[in-house]
């Protein structure tokens, strides 16, 4: 079966150091795919290199979206093609209420939306998407939008950062309810108990993906060699 995104031989330098070095990965249709690896080895700026943001431009390798190479094609036409976000740090949207944000016709789908998230309509749909209101609140709409979105493909970038203990369980199904709906979610997150809701994993390191497969066995890997030895610099996983 064809993947729906497919990163082949990438690599990207920024101030003359190479963040991704010849990195393959691939994702298929309607799977949920953790990438995991330690602070600073380059799982924010793959995301940002799908995504096609500004300053992130590929300096070799091909990324294709559903058979398409899409390296080239601006942020506008990928989120056209369907690729979608949630950043770690959730935006200010001043002037936009939550209501506009999430920008679904029916009540009942805007109150089913925040409920999944743990948020009431009646306390949340007329809030503006501004400084009045936090970052976990924030991060929580951002991720509600995805089920009102549907993307083709969601990235998540650490989707329960500075979102509170009490409300984890309901991004986690949150997550598993994305790709129900028929995303297919590439989830970026240290976080054991998040990344063991996907289907794969992949564990970055040195620049490279060094090991895909489940996510028990990928994250076993990950503590047990610990990457914080070669600190994302220098790999000495790359043989697994
Ligand atoms: N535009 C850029 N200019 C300079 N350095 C960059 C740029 N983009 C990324 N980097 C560097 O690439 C490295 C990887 O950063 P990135 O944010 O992708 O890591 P990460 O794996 O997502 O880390 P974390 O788990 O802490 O979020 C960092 O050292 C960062 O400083």
């Amino acid at each position: 079966m064809m993947p729906l995104l497919e990163i082949r031989h990438v690599t990207f330098t920024a101030d003359n150091k190479t963040v991704l070095d010849n990195l393959d990965l691939n994702i298929q249709e309607a799977e949920i795919h953790a990438l995991i690896g330690t602070n600073g080895t380059g799982k924010s700026t793959l995301a940002r290199l799908i995504m096609g943001c500004e300053g992130y431009h590929i300096n070799y390798g091909e990324i294709f979206f559903a058979q398409q190479k899409i390296d080239q094609y601006s942020l506008q036409k990928r989120a056209n093609l369907g690729i979608s976000m949630v950043w770690q740090e959730p935006a200010y949207f001043e002037g936009i209420s939550v209501r506009n944000y999430l920008s679904l016709n029916k009540q009942a789908e805007l109150t089913q939306c925040l409920l999944s998230v743990g948020l009431s309509a009646d306390d949340y749909l007329d809030r503006m998407l501004d400084k009045t209101m936090s970052g976990g609140e924030r991060k929580r709409i951002e991720l509600a939008s995805m089920l009102a979105l549907r993307p083709r493909l969601c990235i998540l970038d650490e989707p329960v950062s500075g979102i509170d203990l009490l409300t984890i369980k309901n991004i986690i199904s949150v997550i598993k309810q994305i790709q129900l709906q028929g995303s297919t979610v590439l989830l970026i997150s240290h976080r054991e108990e998040i990344a063991s809701v996907a289907d794969k994993a992949s564990l970055l390191c040195g620049g490279k993906v060094i090991l895909t497969g489940t996510p028990e066995k990928v994250i076993h890997s990950y503590k047990s060699r610990s990457c914080i030895i070669c600190d994302g610099r220098e790999c000495n996983h790359v043989n697994i």
